[in-house]
């Protein structure tokens, strides 16, 4: 067992500014409830399981700083269990919970969260509030790739469906439908998935490059790709999918149901 006492610590930045749009109008996607419970608490509550993490930063929505305060404050730090950590196995101490505005894009909230941790955290872990069912395996197994070394890690799985590209046709010639350029051998190919880990300083430089468009610039570890450092992809779950269109909220209750009747969450 990590001695947490002499291990680098570690502190997450969570992403949560985000609108939502691809799940229909309405509030801000982190706010939405899952089995009555804000999504985002359930993303905090995920990565506070794990002993190694002792800092957490939500990023909210900039005109909704002080709705995620007090939502942080009712759900995680009731003043009759002021040492939270509900799930956190063997500990027991309290996880400090600090909330900061968000950005205009995904990548802007990130460095404004990555702007509000302390000299001392060494290794950080983004980890999307749109993920809010990964399980503390898949958080405990990114923090020990990255104590073993490695700057940049991501929880991915293998793809069950085939992958296309589409792109123009040579000569610009027009066909119905979207031309298929190639087809990627699918056994190279994963589908990744947050908790990121990185090496605190690795991740501060790849965002310092400044925005970045197109091709890895939609997770934090295609930033560091840009910069030329190696990235490694250790085991995700399924259960950590994104909450992105409307049927991934009748899939992320019909977990929350089952772990209710397996095991009382
Ligand atoms: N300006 C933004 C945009 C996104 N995010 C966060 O980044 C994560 C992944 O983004 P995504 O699933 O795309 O969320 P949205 O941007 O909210 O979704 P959509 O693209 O459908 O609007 C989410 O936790 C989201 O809140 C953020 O913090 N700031
Ligand atoms: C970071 C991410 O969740 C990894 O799969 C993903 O890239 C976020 O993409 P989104 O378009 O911002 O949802």
């Amino acid at each position: 067992m990590t001695d947490e006492t002499q291990a680098p610590r570690t502190a997450v930045v969570i992403p949560a500014a985000g609108r939502g749009v691809r799940l229909g109008p309405g509030t801000p996607k982190a706010l939405r409830t899952l089995h009555g419970t804000p999504m985002l608490v359930h993303a905090v509550r995920a990565m506070a399981a794990s002993r190694a993490v002792s800092l957490v930063v939500v990023v909210a929505p900039p005109d909704g700083v002080a709705e995620v305060r007090a939502m942080v404050d009712d759900h995680l730090h009731p003043a009759e269990a002021p040492s939270f950590a509900p799930a956190r196995r063997g500990g027991g101490d309290e996880t400090d919970i600090r909330v900061v505005a968000g950005g205009e894009t995904r990548q802007e909230s990130v460095r404004r969260g990555l702007d509000a941790l302390p000299d001392d955290v060494t290794a950080v872990l983004v980890h999307d509030a749109a993920r809010p069912l990964v399980p503390v395996e898949i958080v405990d197994g990114v923090v020990e790739a990255v104590r073993g070394g490695a700057p940049a890690v991501v929880p991915g799985l293998p793809l069950s469906d085939t992958v296309k590209e589409v792109g123009p046709l040579a000569g610009g010639a027009t066909v119905p439908g979207e031309p298929v350029v190639a087809t990627p051998e699918r056994a190279r190919l994963r589908a990744v998935q947050t908790p990121q880990g990185f090496d605190r300083e690795a991740l501060d430089r790849a965002h310092r490059q400044g925005p970045v468009e197109g091709e890895g610039a939609t997770d934090d570890a295609g930033l560091c790709e840009r910069l030329g450092l190696p990235v490694v992809v250790v085991p995700g779950h399924e259960e950590a999918f994104k909450v992105t269109r409307p049927l991934d909220l009748v899939l992320a209750e019909a977990v929350l149901a089952r772990r209710r009747a397996n095991d009382g969450y």
